[in-house]
């Protein structure tokens, strides 16, 4: 997250921080034991809640373990005693400018979950309140995210199949979002959660070798959800500002052009070729080296993309034709990272031996650079590659 956008809204309750005497006069009411809290304690230094498992966080939630961390908070799986469910709850950093995105997180989620059965790609919000200055989202519990899963399971890429149900169910729940008027902006592997923990191992031969055999892990489900709405933009708003994590940046974004729902498509592309791959397909922390990339994987930046580009951007082309590359590139690794990769065409069909065309020129729909070309969520649904989906 480089970016928290602020939004003008009305004054909630929870505006005003819940001083911690009257929290604990509060819990004192409530017998001891189960529903007893813990202690006041201080906040760490980056404004997160203090906890110990086995803890309650409010009467009603036992803090079970630690699933997640992110810049806006720590997500908890606790168990619900109430509605005797494991639920995952966002516990938000105490600092203003990250419990005011998360009110905005809020009423993304409750938009989201109004419509139940076409929102269900999208994680269902149960409730929220604000414990000790700390908003805490309560959501339903997932599984591991499919980097998560990536990572497990030594960056073997996931079978066509499942990728094609992935990107199906993915963009089913962007889709929906763009119907809500609601743009993602975040999309990436760590933000897509199986919605089940279970896996089976399945026996492989190991890359290049005849006889070893080694096993890989596939999900017993291939149901996914989308998690982190906490960079999601509204339509109406401004959309100048840097967004999107690094690897699934448009071009748009980089080069200062404004942004609007395609942002996320492309996105998209990104993580479909990852998930076929098991690599990042723009390993980069740079902005010239990245725009590189692209040149090399999907051909040359259109010419009135580079002449809209912003003061800031313009300095990676020369001319104001082409792109100053190799001799603006700041090492010789970065010039060897660029040669490595390859047009997407090959980079796809190295990988995938069933389908490739279709996954091929879905991708390039995805990818165009420019924004106004790049499929929508709904055009892509209905691209070939998805006709084999159930
Ligand atoms: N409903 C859920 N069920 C299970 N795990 C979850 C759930 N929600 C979040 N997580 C885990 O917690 C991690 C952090 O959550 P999330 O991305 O919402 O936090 P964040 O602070 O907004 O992160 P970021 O820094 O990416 O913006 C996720 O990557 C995931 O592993």
């Amino acid at each position: 997250m480089e970016n928290i956008r602020t939004r003008k809204r009305l004054r909630l309750a929870w505006d005003v921080a819940p001083s911690g005497r009257e929290e604990d006069r509060f819990e004192a009411a409530v017998p001891a034991a189960r529903g007893a809290s813990p202690p006041w304690r201080d906040d760490d230094r980056e404004g997160h809640y203090v906890f110990d498992l086995g803890e309650n966080l409010t009467p009603r939630y036992k803090i079970l373990s630690k699933i997640g961390e992110g810049t806006f908070g720590r997500v908890l799986e606790c168990w619900d005693r109430e509605a005797r469910e494991y639920v995952a709850i966002k516990v938000v950093r105490s600092i203003r400018k990250y419990r005011h995105a998360a009110m905005i997180e809020i009423d993304v989620l409750t938009s989201l979950s109004k419509n139940v059965s076409e929102g269900s790609r999208c994680v269902q919000i149960r409730r929220w309140f604000d414990y000790r200055n700390h908003i805490c989202i309560v959501c339903e519990k997932l599984g591991p995210s499919l980097y998560d899963f990536l990572k497990r399971n030594k960056y073997y890429p996931f079978p066509v199949d499942l990728v094609r149900e992935f990107g199906r169910q993915l963009l089913e729940a962007v889709a929906y979002m763009h119907d809500l008027r609601l743009i993602h902006t975040d999309l990436k592997p760590e933000n897509i959660l199986l919605v089940s923990s279970e896996y089976i191992k399945v026996p492989t031969r190991k890359r290049n070798s005849q006889d070893e055999v080694q096993f890989k892990c596939l999900p017993k489900s291939s149901a996914i959800k989308l998690i982190d709405f906490g960079s999601t933009a509204f339509d109406n708003h401004d959309h100048n500002s840097i967004v999107s994590t690094r690897h699934y940046r448009a071009p748009e974004i980089i080069l200062g052009l404004g942004w609007h729902y395609p942002c996320d498509l492309w996105s998209i592309g990104c993580i479909l070729v990852e998930l076929c791959s098991g690599e990042a397909l723009f390993q980069t922390h740079e902005n010239l080296e990245h725009l590189a990339m692209m040149e090399r994987v999907l051909g040359p930046i259109p010419e009135h993309m580079i002449q809209g580009a912003n003061s800031l951007a313009s300095k990676y082309f020369k001319r104001g034709t082409r792109l100053n590359w190799p001799e603006g590139a700041v090492s010789r690794e970065s010039i060897r990272a660029v040669r490595k990769l390859d047009s997407l065409k090959n980079l796809v069909s190295r990988h995938v031996e069933h389908g490739a065309a279709a996954l091929i020129d879905l991708l390039y729909g995805m990818l165009r650079f420019e924004p106004a070309e790049r499929f929508t969520a709904r055009e892509a649904l209905n691209h070939p590659f998805f006709e084999n989906s159930t």
